[in-house]
This record gives structure tokens, C-alpha cells and sequence, in this order.
């Protein structure tokens, strides 16, 4: 007989399948996650940061070979982690893929390497191009909200489209192969999709509707690419790859460890996070602090145009037949990314984990406020000309009301986000979903719940990104799968309720508004008459 101790000691049984596998590629990390299929199980995962290149001020690009590589490398080393664990790589049924919206990879469709870097999301260098498109909106309007009746989406830097036309007319390479055909584009899921099922030698060139959502170039009520806007912003159709739904068969995947398997979803990574979170519903939200915050609010089959500066997008279309499900989103370019500034520019961190630390040692930022608005404001202000300021500092301030200051700032941009939403959909929202890498800072959660004055609910899993890949992929395959059926992590998720006056709430809220009008248009501001000639003499 077994003695307890060698019952104790007896190795966990082998995982098994069937499993879906999950890409998901984030700003600063790839992933690929191994799930129990149908479930929030994580079975294994693999994980690696991806750099990010700075040539020039306001400028963020990445390599997409190294992207490419990243990832084949994350898909390598969960499926060997797999193996350890006693499982059967034969047993990942399918996997989808989840990305970083709006990043723009140009390749060339005969030898399949990239023309140009990957010009990514928070890149400002096109701020220029905004404007030059600007001046060709008819009777000198210079509306940013020209095109919202057919893509959505106000004309900013943060869009594909107008990365886009920055190359055209910048990158000689690339308007040459867009001018002979050889070009093509692809947002970070296209690019990918493309080399896992053959590259250059039969990779299929296609997106989702969530990810074309995000180019400025698509219909959103065809969902097709949409003439008058390509004729807007002077692009080729023939570059641009085949829209699907969110959920069906892409293709196979063509070498490496998981050569046959389908890929069967793709999902920009915050509608991803909506499907993993269970907002399947008209009236659900969800938010995302990553390095960004981006808050999706599900408005169900109805196209809500947003009079608030949000962003209307396609949430999910889970089958080619299916109805697709619209949002409004709020996006917010810095959340996570202002404590890699405090670590890596300012140095008054050395790491995450003593952000909680650090902000728990004082009561209050002691009137501090910190507008981070390093490549201008997102929603709901889209100002590409702001800049960061930290008002309010005094004698008494120190690094722990600065670090305090931060994560308020993120708190307060939400309510920016949530009052827009209240006034476009007229329904307060009662509770928030949150997920995301700043999600494990407690007193970041209650601070969010204070100064929103909402309930906050923290998901039950990290990865509700991967999640609703993964959910998406198995739905293609298993069409009896129900996507609302409890997850087997289910049960109450943890809720954060305001501990604050409502008096005291709207106050901060009031200085927030003070600090964001000194940040707003600070690139153009220019001296009082007369004044620039004292300064420029002094
Ligand atoms: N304890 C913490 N408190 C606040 N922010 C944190 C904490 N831990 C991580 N972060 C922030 O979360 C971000 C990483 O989250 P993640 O969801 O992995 O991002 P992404 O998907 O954008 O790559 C980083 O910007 C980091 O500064
Ligand atoms: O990489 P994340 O998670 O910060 O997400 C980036 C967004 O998709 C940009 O729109």
C-alpha cells in the first residue's frame, strides 16, 4: 500500500483536450495560451516582451519579422510546456488570434518581407498627414468628424488609414509597390495570419471586421471596404486584404508544431477582451488597462454614432451569417504606459510592483493631477496637440503622491469616458468589468470605484483577451458551443464599491478638468501678441 507521502508526492494526471490555442500579440508582449476547450482553463502558456523601436520623437514602430518570430516562438514553447505536462499537441483542435489594433505592416506580395517597419498604434508622426487631409475636406470645414458617418471614427494618428497614406507619400518603396500592385497591407493579425499559413508561397491575405473597423477604410454598415473612403485617402483596393467575420475557417496553418491546424477566429484585442469578459449583451462594458485603457460598451446590433467622441466599431461577428454586434469604445492611448515613463524616463519607480506600495503610503495626491497626454488625447477629446502636465505640485508633494497622481489619472480619463457614454446612450452604467495588466493593483480598482462612483467588478482571469480568441475559435468549430454558458472559473467575480462622497468625487473631478484644459492644444499654443518677441530677445 501507498504511504500517504508518496500519494502526496504522486504527479498531477496529464491534461486532457480537447484545447484551444490563443495568439495573442499586445503592445509590448506576444503570448500564445493553451485553454481546456469551451473553458476559462489555462492549461499552459508562453510569453515574451516585444521590443518597441524609437527613431524620432513621437515616433513607435516594431519589426514585423521580429513580431513573426516572437510569436512562432510563444507557439513553440507552450506546445513544448504542453508536452510536459503529459498533454497531446494533436489534441489543439484550432486556435484564433488576437492583436494590437490599428498597427500598420506593409510586405510585398512576392517575396513576402516587409517593406517598412510596423508603424504602431501610439505613433504620432502622422499628425501632419491629419492635417494635410483636413484641408482637402470640402468648404474648408476641417471637421476631424468628417468621415464618422461611414467608418465611425474621427480622423486622428491613431488609425490605420492614415499610417497608411503617411507611407504613400513618404515611403518611396512603398508607394512604388502600391503603384505596381506588389503591396500589400495588413494590419498585425493579417500579417500574421499570412505567414502561419504559408507566407509568400500560399499565406492567405485576409482580416476580421473588428480589426478592418480600426483602418478608417471600412463601411460600417457593409462592413466592406468602402470606395469613397479609400478615394479620401488616395489607396489602392488592391492592397488590402479580405474582410470575415470574427468566427470561421482562415486557413491552415502551414509549418511548425501546429502544421494543419486551423485557424478558425481573429478579433482586435479589446473586442477579444469583450467576447472573453461575456459582454455578449446590448448594455455590457467592459475596460482594458493595459498600456492603454479602452473601454467597449456592447450597443448590440444597432450602429450608434457617438456625438461624445467615441468611437463607433464593430465589437464581433461570430459567423459568417451571423449578426454583427457594434460598440462604442472610449480609448485612452496612456494608462499602463505612464508607470514605464515613471520607470524608465523619470525613474521613480524601479518596478510595478511598488505602485500599489509607493501610492498606499499616502492618503491622497495632495492636490496633484497628471494629465499624460504624451502623444495628445484619445477619447473623448481627440486632441493630437496636448502634451502631458503635472499640476498642482508644492513644497510637500513627493514621488508617492506623483505615483498616486498617476493611477487617479486613469481613473478620471474612464470618467471622461463614462460621462460621454451616459450622454450617448442616456442609461448610467451600474458596474464596470476590468480587466488587464494594472488590474492586480488594488488600490487602483477601489481609487477607479471612488472616483467614478461605479461598481467594479475584476474578471476572474488575467488573460480575458486570449480568452475570447479562444472563445471565438472554438465557437467556428463546435457550433453547439454556447458563449454565454458560465466559464468553469464562474462564480462572483470580486466587486469594488465607491467609499467617497459624491461631493468630494465631483470636485476632483472638477480640478481633472482644470489640469486637462492645460494640456489640451499645447503643440499650437502660441505666445500672447508682443510677448514672443520678449521671449525670443531674452
Ligand atoms: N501593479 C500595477 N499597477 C499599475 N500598473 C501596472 C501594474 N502592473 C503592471 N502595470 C501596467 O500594466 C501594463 C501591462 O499590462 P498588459 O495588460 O500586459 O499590457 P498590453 O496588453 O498592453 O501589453 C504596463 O504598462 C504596466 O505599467
Ligand atoms: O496592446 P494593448 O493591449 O495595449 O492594446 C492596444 C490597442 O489594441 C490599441 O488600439
Amino acid at each position: 500500500m501507498d504511504s500517504p507521502t508518496s500519494e502526496t508526492s504522486s504527479p498531477p494526471p496529464a491534461p486532457s483536450g480537447p484545447f484551444v490555442g490563443a495568439i495573442d500579440e499586445g503592445t509590448t508582449s506576444a503570448r500564445f495560451i493553451i485553454f481546456r476547450a469551451g473553458t476559462d482553463e489555462i492549461v499552459c502558456y508562453h510569453q515574451i516582451e516585444v521590443e518597441s523601436i524609437f527613431q524620432k520623437e513621437g515616433w513607435c514602430e516594431q519589426d514585423p519579422m521580429a513580431i513573426m518570430n516572437t510569436v512562432n516562438e510563444c507557439i513553440a514553447g507552450a506546445c513544448k510546456k504542453l508536452v510536459a505536462l503529459g498533454g497531446k499537441v494533436k489534441e489543439i483542435i484550432t486556435i484564433g488570434i488576437t492583436n494590437q489594433r490599428e498597427s500598420t505592416v506593409v510586405w510585398d506580395r512576392h517575396t513576402g518581407q516587409p517593406l517598412v517597419n510596423a508603424i504602431i498604434w501610439l505613433d504620432n508622426r502622422t499628425t501632419s498627414t491629419v492635417e494635410e487631409l483636413l484641408e482637402t475636406i470640402p468648404n474648408n470645414a476641417r471637421n476631424i468628424n468628417y468621415l464618422r458617418p461611414l467608418c465611425g471614427l474621427p480622423l486622428s494618428p491613431y488609425f490605420s488609414g492614415v499610417k497608411l497614406r503617411w507611407l504613400r507619400d513618404n515611403v518611396p518603396v512603398v508607394s512604388q509597390a502600391m503603384e505596381k500592385g506588389t503591396a500589400m497591407f495588413g494590419t498585425i493579425d493579417t500579417w500574421l495570419m499570412f505567414n502561419l499559413t504559408g507566407g509568400k508561397d500560399g499565406g492567405v491575405h485576409k482580416t476580421d471586421v473588428t480589426n478592418a473597423s480600426r483602418t478608417m477604410l471600412m463601411n460600417i454598415e457593409t462592413l466592406q471596404w468602402d470606395p469613397n473612403l479609400l478615394k479620401f485617402f488616395g489607396l489602392p483596393k488592391t492592397i488590402l486584404p479580405e474582410i470575415c467575420s470574427s468566427a470561421e475557417f482562415y486557413g491552415s496553418i502551414a509549418q511548425g508544431v501546429l502544421k494543419g491546424t486551423s485557424i478558425s477566429s481573429d478579433l482586435g484585442d479589446q473586442q477579444a477582451a469583450l467576447v472573453g469578459q461575456q459582454c455578449l449583451a446590448k448594455g455590457q462594458a467592459k475596460a482594458t488597462f493595459g498600456t492603454g485603457c479602452f473601454l467597449l460598451y456592447n450597443t448590440g446590433s444597432s450602429i450608434v454614432h457617438s456625438g461624445h467622441g467615441l468611437l463607433t466599431t464593430v465589437g464581433y461577428q461570430l459567423g459568417r451569417k451571423a449578426t454583427p454586434f457594434y460598440a462604442l469604445e472610449g480609448s485612452v492611448s496612456i494608462a499602463g504606459a505612464a508607470f514605464n515613463w515613471l520607470r524608465d524616463n523619470i525613474n521613480l519607480i524601479q518596478n510595478s510592483g511598488q505602485i500599489e506600495t509607493m501610492a498606499s503610503t499616502v492618503d491622497n495626491s495632495l492636490d496633484v493631477y497628471f494629465v499624460p497626454a504624451f502623444n495628445g488625447l484619445y477619447a473623448p477629446y481627440w486632441n493630437q496637440d496636448a502634451r502631458g502636465v503635472i499640476c498642482g505640485l508644492s513644497e510637500e508633494t513627493t514621488s508617492e503622491h506623483i505615483v498616486r497622481a498617476t493611477l487617479e489619472a486613469v481613473c478620471f480619463q474612464v470618467r471622461d469616458i463614462l460621462d460621454s457614454m451616459h450622454k450617448d446612450c442616456k442609461i448610467p452604467l451600474a458596474k464596470l468589468m476590468v480587466d488587464g495588466g494594472m488590474t492586480v493593483n488594488n488600490l487602483f480598482l477601489q481609487l477607479q470605484s471612488d472616483l467614478v462612483g461605479i461598481q467594479v467588478l475584476r474578471a476572474k482571469i488575467a488573460e480575458t483577451t486570449a480568452l475570447g480568441a479562444a472563445m471565438a475559435a472554438y465557437k467556428a468549430v463546435e457550433s453547439r458551443y454556447q458563449m454565454d454558458a458560465p466559464l468553469s472559473k464562474s462564480g462572483p467575480r470580486e466587486a469594488i464599491k465607491p467609499q467617497i462622497s459624491a461631493t468630494d468625487r465631483n470636485l476632483r473631478y472638477q480640478k481633472w478638468k482644470m489640469a486637462i484644459e492645460r494640456s489640451l492644444n499645447w503643440e499650437t499654443s502660441t505666445f500672447p501678441q508682443g510677448e514672443r518677441e520678449a521671449f525670443d530677445g531674452a
